[in-house]
């Protein structure tokens, strides 16, 4: 880094006027990490607002400031009513007016994003010209100097797009009061406006550009100068992803002998109680019937037991371990209070980001969770066995939960909790197995 600052500031003393005009205050400020725009690109109804949201979740989860500007609702803002196709036609030379100008307003309040605060955002259009493509490109790279990294999604599979209209573009605001046989014609008209004009990305002509090309969700990729870390974990993340429905069950183990005296941490065997879940469990998951079903467990025996009479392949993840408590491990939270009370106000004055002494935060949690996450992106019908912390964790995956309210999730002992992925999120339900369990959830104090 420092050599590229070396060679920044040589240039800019050589070529003051050339680098100050293209090196805006933003790219000044930001010396080391350099914001990234993700640009989609792409017919409508090829995924790019699942692959925006869905990426945009699992950047904010690691830790990666992210925000997503989708055009079409910019579009929404300045055309109150969405009339129908035509407003879509590219001969229509007032709608295509609009749209620019809209594309326009989302981009500006993109860089500003970038400028102020963001690290990642993404750039939810359909892009789908080559002139449209340098635009960006010149707006971001060349006046703030972020990185460009365009993602295009190509796919002629007829089913799936079918099944995108269905779950996502008819429920959209543009169609609320429209018959759905009708919405969907005006629809696939509106695709057909974009193929008049659709210039998919050229790796002989706009070989300059980072990009990936997706093939039909991920059957084949493309990918094209990757440029720096994000880029990296952004391709990554997509090679992991299937849109197959399945399941993700969600529980912690049975109420164990420590739960029972209100003590943290440890590695101690199930009570009579957590005894009882762990049968109920078993019972439950047999009626769920769940074809090819897999149970996860983390490596402290709580959570073998809970898991031991289902009837399913097992796996044992110490990445599924609770969070080390440190010198507090063994301790109830009274006691910590007493004996380490600076180490306990502090814990609650910013609970996501503290670390017990010789132990874990929760922010290392979501470190050492990440390849659990990648893994359960790629499986599919999942049971995971865990703990209090590692499930509010996952959890907040799923739900998009803010790191200052993630310690604070309430994730009772005994209950199931079933995700089930669906277009743009997923949906959640707990069930509580009626067994007696003790209480292990501390709320955030007052005055935090
Ligand atoms: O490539 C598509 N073409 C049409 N539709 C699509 C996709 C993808 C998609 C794209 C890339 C990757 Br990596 C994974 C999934 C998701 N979807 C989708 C389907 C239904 C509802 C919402 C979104
Ligand atoms: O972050 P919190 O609210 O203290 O919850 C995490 C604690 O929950 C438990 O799993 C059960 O009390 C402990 O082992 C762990 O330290």
């Amino acid at each position: 880094i420092n050599a590229w600052r070396k060679r920044q500031s040589l240039a800019f003393h050589r070529n003051p006027l050339r680098l100050r005009r293209r090196m805006s205050q933003a790219c000044r400020d930001r010396l080391v990490r350099t914001p990234t725009v993700i640009a989609m690109c792409g017919l409508p109804a090829r995924g790019k607002t699942y692959i925006s949201k869905k990426l945009a979740r699992y950047l904010h989860w690691i830790g990666i400031k992210t925000k997503v500007f989708n055009v079409g609702e910019y579009r929404r803002d300045v055309v109150k009513s969405y009339a129908d196709k035509d407003f879509f036609d590219p001969d229509n030379a007032e709608a295509v007016a609009v749209r620019n100008l809209c594309a326009q307003n989302a981009l500006e309040d993109m860089c500003n994003y970038l400028a102020d605060e963001g690290e990642v955002a993404i750039f939810d259009a359909t892009n789908t010209t080559r002139e449209r493509r340098r635009v960006i490109y010149d707006y971001c790279a060349h006046t703030f100097c972020f990185r460009v990294f365009f993602v295009e999604s190509i796919c002629d599979s007829v089913d799936i797009i079918d099944a995108n209209i269905r779950e996502v573009k008819l429920k959209s605001p543009d169609y609320k009061t429209v018959p759905q046989d009708e919405a969907a014609s005006d629809f696939l008209s509106r695709i057909k406006q974009y193929e008049k004009r659709y210039e998919t990305i050229d790796d002989k002509t706009e070989n300059n550009y980072s990009f990936i090309k997706i093939f039909n969700c991920g059957e084949r990729f493309l990918v094209h100068k990757i440029g720096g870390h994000i880029q990296s974990r952004v391709v990554y993340f997509l090679m992991n992803i299937h849109v197959l429905p399945r399941t993700i069950y969600l529980t912690r183990h049975g109420e164990s002998e420590l739960n029972q005296q209100h003590r943290i941490g440890g590695d101690p065997p199930l009570s009579r109680n957590g005894k009882l879940y762990a049968e109920a469990l078993a019972e439950y998951m047999d009626n769920e019937n769940i074809p090819d079903l897999i149970v996860w467990t983390s490596q402290m025996q709580r959570t073998i037991e809970t898991a031991a009479k289902i009837n399913a392949p097992k796996e044992q993840w110490k990445a599924l371990n609770e969070i080390n408590a440190g010198i507090c491990e063994g301790l109830t939270y009274v006691e910590i209070a007493e004996r380490f009370p600076d180490e306990f106000a502090a814990r609650d004055q910013s609970k996501f980001y503290y670390r017990y002494p010789g132990g874990e935060s929760y922010q290392d949690l979501v470190a050492r969770l990440e390849p659990v996450i990648m893994e359960l992106e790629r499986a599919e019908n999942v049971l995971v066995v865990c703990h209090q912390a590692v499930a509010r964790c996952i959890l907040s995956y799923f739900l998009d939960t803010d790191a200052e309210d993630l310690p604070y999730t309430k994730v009772p002992l005994h209950t199931i909790i079933k995700l089930t992925p669906m277009a743009y999120g997923c949906t959640m339900e707990c069930i509580p197995l009626p067994i007696e369990a003790a209480n292990t959830h501390r709320d955030r104090p007052k005055n935090c």
